[in-house]
Formats: structure tokens, C-alpha cells, sequence
């Protein structure tokens, strides 16, 4: 059969790593810090530089293919995932990082079609089927070759629904591209990734971000939060300051989950087919199959824990991302 989107997902990956190189000099160079939201949601010349460059070579190469770019989306453009192919980028996820020079931050490039298309990503994950291990370098796990390629605890399709066909996170930083196709396995630098095995919360790191909202309400809730992971008890909590670059180190079995409420959906749509491909499960913060436009998100290694986390954290709900899309799902 005819791999539609394997073009797309090379560009992809040949983007991100253009894009991160413009990072990285830049890291070298003053930066000039402006606002959005708020006094601490920032951004620079170089997230807005990122976001056009990749776009422009998208552009020239599948001149009709869609965008959501969060540098886009602050300027006005909609945030609106259809039927036709869209790129969801994050041209710097972790600008704060990227300002303070905190040495992780990545370029994020999901890319989804057929929003419509009701088949689950986790599929051939489902009860009883679990990667048997790790495969050797170079070595592809193609959910495409069957089941049997899975074990365990596996993403119910409920949890692992998703509308990405593939998705490249590169930490330009540690020069680490992460990449998922759909039912094709998750890589890092072409090596496959696996979720952590651990089955026990009291055992595992659990990853999380403070965001950008500092309205007092929302700051309790998120250490309530806080405060009941960590007596479980945990062995950690840990921010890398990137959405994506936590979830990638979920989908490598660094961390056993990654939970997290006000991030956007380019923050989120790359990383979290990398997730799902890598074995793990994606939930809604209250317990409900995870949705790409609700800015809340669940990631772990296994359902178990992800339910363990959705029990302790205190739930609110920021604007979904497609709140004033004309026509936006309800
Ligand atoms: O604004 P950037 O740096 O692209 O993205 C950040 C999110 O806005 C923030 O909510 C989150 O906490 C942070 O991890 C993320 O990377
Ligand atoms: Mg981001
Ligand atoms: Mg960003």
C-alpha cells in the first residue's frame, strides 16, 4: 500500500532538525523577551522566526495542507483541527527555558488528518497485548506485523484514541529526535522506545509543569495536586520545563507519567503519539479518554497509574483550545 504520509513525516523531521539548529544559535545571541497571556507566558523573535520558517517549507512542498502554530494562533489565526492534513507546531516548547538558557527545550511537529477517522492509535494495544521488550537498534515495531508484538496492561482504545498520524519532538539541545508514526512504533535517534514496566505508583517519578496561570485558585489546585502525588508517596516529582520533552521521557521509561492542566494542543499533539506508540496510555486528567483540544492530559506507562494520578489531582478547565473555532466540537 501506498505510505501517504511518509514524505511528510520525512520533511517533518528534516524541519525540526533546521529549526532546532536556528535555536541553538540563538541561545548564543541576546533575546528579546515579549508577553502574551500574561507576565509569564513568553515568547521571542525566535519562537515567531521557527514557527514561519517551518511553515514556508511546509508550504512549498504541500502547498495545501493546514496549520495550527501557537505563534499563529497568537497572532489570530484559528486553532482548528478537520479532515484535511494539519501540521500542529510548537516552534519552542519551553520558551521560558529557551530565555533562562534551562538546557531543554524542543521543537514540536504533529501532524493529523481524517479528524473524523474513528479507528483508535492503540488498536493493537489493546487487553493482554504489550511490547515483549525493547527491539535492537534500527529494529521497527510494526503494529502493522500484529498484536503479538504487545503485552500487558495496554492502552484500551478508549485511552489512546487519537487524531495525530505522526508526531517529531526534537531537544535540539540534547539533539534527541523523538518520532512516532501510527501503529508503526516510537523512536529516539531511530532506536525504538519503550514506557516503563513499573506497575507501582510508591516506585515511580511522576512529571509535571506549574504552567503559566497565576490566578490564586488555580495555583492551590495545582499544589493540592501536588501535594496528594507526592504522599502517595512517589520516589519524585520532576518539570523539565517543555510538555514535550516530559512526555518524551515517559514514552523512554524515564518517568513513569507526566500529568499537566493549560498546555495547548501544539504542545501536546506531537508528544502524544509518541506516548501511545511507545506503549504508554493517555488520559483526561478526570479519569475520561484524553482529548487533544481540552488542555489537560494524563500520560503514563500503564492505565493503572494513570487512574492512580486522575484520583489525586483537583480538576479545572482552562478555554479548550478550539473554544472560538466557528463549528468546534462541543
Ligand atoms: O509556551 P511553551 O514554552 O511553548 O510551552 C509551555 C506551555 O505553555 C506550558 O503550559 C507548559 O507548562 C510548558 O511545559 C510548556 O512547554
Ligand atoms: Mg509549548
Ligand atoms: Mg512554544
Amino acid at each position: 500500500m501506498t505510505d501517504l504520509w511518509q514524505d511528510a513525516m520525512d520533511h517533518a523531521v528534516s524541519a525540526a532538525r533546521g529549526a532546532g539548529q536556528v535555536v541553538r544559535e540563538a541561545l548564543l545571541e541576546d533575546r528579546m523577551v515579549m508577553v502574551k497571556s500574561s507576565s509569564v507566558d513568553l515568547v521571542t523573535q525566535t519562537d515567531q522566526k521557527v514557527e514561519q520558517l517551518i511553515i514556508q517549507s511546509v508550504k512549498e512542498k504541500f502547498p495545501t495542507h493546514r496549520f495550527i502554530g501557537e505563534e499563529s494562533v497568537a497572532a489570530g489565526e484559528p486553532c482548528v483541527l478537520s479532515d484535511e492534513p494539519t501540521w500542529i507546531i510548537d516552534p519552542i516548547d519551553g520558551t521560558t527555558n529557551f530565555v533562562h538558557r534551562f538546557p531543554f527545550v524542543a521543537v514540536s511537529i504533529g501532524f493529523s488528518v481524517n479528524k473524523q477517522r474513528a479507528e483508535p492509535a492503540g488498536r493493537a494495544s489493546g487487553p493482554g497485548q504489550q511490547r515483549a521488550g525493547p527491539a535492537g537498534p534500527g529494529q521497527q515495531l510494526s503494529r502493522a506485523s500484529g498484536p503479538s508484538q504487545r503485552a500487558g496492561p495496554a492502552a484500551e482504545p478508549l485511552l489512546a484514541f487519537l487524531q495525530v498520524e505522526f508526531g517529531v519532538v526534537y531537544s535540539c539541545l540534547e539533539d534527541k529526535m523523538f518520532t512516532a508514526r501510527r501503529g508503526r512504533g516510537s523512536f529516539c535517534n531511530g532506536d525504538p522506545l519503550q514506557v516503563s514496566e513499573q506497575k507501582a505508583i510508591q516506585q515511580s517519578i511522576i512529571a509535571t509543569e506549574f504552567g503559566s496561570d497565576r490566578d490564586p485558585e488555580v495555583v492551590d489546585k495545582i499544589f493540592s495536586s501536588l501535594r496528594n502525588i507526592l504522599c502517595i508517596p512517589v520516589h519524585g516529582i520532576r518539570s523539565a520545563g517543555t510538555a514535550a520533552i516530559n512526555m518524551c521521557l515517559v514514552a523512554s521509561g524515564c518517568v513513569e507519567a507526566y500529568y499537566e492542566i493549560g498546555m495547548h494542543v501544539w504542545d501536546l499533539a506531537a508528544a502524544s503519539l509518541i506516548v501511545s506508540e511507545a506503549g504508554g496510555v493517555l488520559m483526561d486528567v478526570e479519569g475520561g479518554p484524553f482529548d487533544l483540544m481540552s488542555r489537560r492530559v494524563i500520560a503514563a506507562n500503564n492505565r493503572t497509574i494513570a487512574e492512580r494520578i486522575s484520583g489525586e489531582i483537583q480538576a479545572y478547565a482552562p478555554a479548550r483550545d478550539d473554544a472560538a473555532a466557528p463549528g468546534a466540537d462541543p
